[in-house]
């Protein structure tokens, strides 16, 4: 157990609480003024710190004392000792953060009555954390295909810089995890990740979610840039935040320091800073929606986070990989996926990603009445799509001559199946009901030209269609 560190300029009270919690079995450290005190926190943090708010001979008072802790030190739980009549001073300094307050002349009861809770409640607090980093660091990204390993590698190269990082990718394909990811792999894992839902906060409220707020009957309340220091601020969906707060937050990336809403002093963070967009900034720069200045400060390292659709070959392990979450968090049976299942699974459309994924299997678990495998049958059926085996054209096939229609489908069709067997050539003539060298001149003949040993890059008229390595 850490020690208590005593604050005080008057020696006898020092080391009368000293005295007395060194009995109860604490180990103790003592300071007589704002340095001393300053200094013992820097060299190692305390377990708990008994602070008079008064103190004689020193630059800084015990309220300066305490904004420094809650700013560097937020986990260490402030005990303040308060001259009797000072109720109002003691109340402040609860609104700046400390834990509770007793006054003076104090009793050894209500003395240890005080510092038991809060020892415990910090232990707590603790615990609560290390439990959430587990939590947290057990959300391990699945998946074995080329893309995904592509962007692992990226992953891996960003984790020990501080470099700022913009996540692109569709929505529910995994930029939160992949940004936890970096924080839980990166020198910061310790200290906090703190996620800003750019779209979820309601713009006027943007500056004192962020910034925070300090008022007169409240005192200071920390946003979460602050509840970030020494981690990782992780803006979600950054090209939602409203103009005004980007200019602010730009403002923040240049100086380094910020007001609280209502504040005067200024404060100061040390942030790594990781972004997700599922948008085109570039459009949206455009647009005047999203300030240049601010995308090329947070775009330093862009990292794009495939779609399900362009790593189809992973669908089977991410599947396995929620069964067993769902088994180990709401004790759902541990079921197995049949092969037509998988097959289908492979080929529809996952316009929600991984996400979507994941509901599936979580609802085919909680309906099915089987523990055997996983049919094809539990799955949603693609009625708009396909009825008793009959395709319902969409708008843009409809439109087209015959001849370009098929081309178009059996494009369609081709590509899907070979980045579902991972740009295997054999494997997908094999499951299409064709040569090998049959498959070849078909996707030659419809413009697909494969490259590379497995047919990694599927060179597709003039765009590039990357299918796997
Ligand atoms: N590679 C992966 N392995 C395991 N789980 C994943 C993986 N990718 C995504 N997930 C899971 O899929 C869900 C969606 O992922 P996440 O929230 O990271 O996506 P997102 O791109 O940030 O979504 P949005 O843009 O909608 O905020 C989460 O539950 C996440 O844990």
């Amino acid at each position: 157990m850490s020690d208590i560190l005593i604050v005080d300029d008057e020696r006898d009270i020092r080391e009368l609480v000293s005295d007395i919690l060194e009995d109860e079995g604490f180990s103790t450290r003592l300071a007589g003024n704002s340095e001393d005190c300053m200094a013992a926190i820097n060299a190692e943090p305390p377990g708990l710190l008994i602070l008079d708010i008064w103190l004689k001979d020193s630059r800084m008072d015990g309220i300066d004392i305490l904004k420094a802790v809650k700013r560097d030190n937020p986990d260490v739980p402030v005990v303040i000792i308060s001259g009797h009549g000072n109720i109002e001073i003691a109340v402040a300094a609860i609104k700046q953060g400390a834990y509770d307050f007793i006054e003076k002349p104090f009793n050894i009861d209500q003395l240890m009555v005080v510092i038991r809770r809060a020892m415990e409640t910090s232990r707590l607090r603790r615990e609560n954390a290390q439990l959430k980093r587990r939590e947290v660091s057990s959300t391990e990204m699945i998946g074995q295909s080329a893309a995904f390993r592509a962007m692992l590698n990226q992953l891996d190269k960003v984790t020990k810089s501080n470099g700022r990082v913009m996540l692109r990718g569709p929505a529910g394909s995994g930029k939160e995890i992949a940004a936890r990811y970096i924080h839980a792999n990166s020198n910061r894992s310790n200290a906090p990740f703190v996620t800003v839902n750019c779209a979820g906060v309601e713009p006027e409220r943007m500056e004192e979610v962020l910034f925070g707020r300090e008022t007169a009957d409240r005192g200071v309340e920390p946003g979460l840039l602050e509840q970030a220091h020494g981690g990782i601020i992780f803006f979600d969906e950054v090209a939602d935040m409203p103009l005004g707060t980007q200019s602010k937050i730009l403002r923040v990336l240049v100086d380094q320091q910020f007001q609280r809403v209502g504040g005067a002093d200024k404060v100061r963070v040390d942030l790594r800073v990781i972004s997700s967009t599922n948008r085109d900034l570039e459009e949206e720069i455009r647009a005047e929606r999203f300030r240049q200045e601010l995308y090329h400060r947070l775009n330093v390292v862009p990292i794009s986070v495939p779609s399900l659709e362009d790593r189809r070959e992973d669908i089977p392990v991410l599947a396995a990989h929620f069964i067993e979450s769902c088994h180990q968090s709401q004790g759902l049976p541990l079921r197995e996926i049949s092969e037509e299942a998988v097959a289908l699974m492979q080929t529809m459309p996952w316009p929600g990603n991984v996400r979507q994924l994941k509901n599936l299997v979580e609802r085919v678990l909680i309906l099915g009445d089987s523990t055997g495998p996983i049919e094809a049958r539990e799955l949603p059926s693609n009625e708009e799509k396909i009825e008793e085996g009959r395709v319902v054209l969409s708008g843009a096939l409809a439109t087209l001559p015959l001849r370009e229609a098929r081309e178009a489908f059996e494009r369609e069709y081709l590509l899907t199946q070979i980045n579902r067997f991972g740009g295997n050539i054999s494997r997908t003539a094999s499951f299409v009901g064709m040569e090998r060298s049959a498959l070849h001149r078909k996707l030659k003949s419809l413009g697909v030209v494969t490259s590379g040993k497995s047919g990694a890059r599927l060179a597709f008229a003039d765009d590039e269609v990357e299918a796997a390595e």
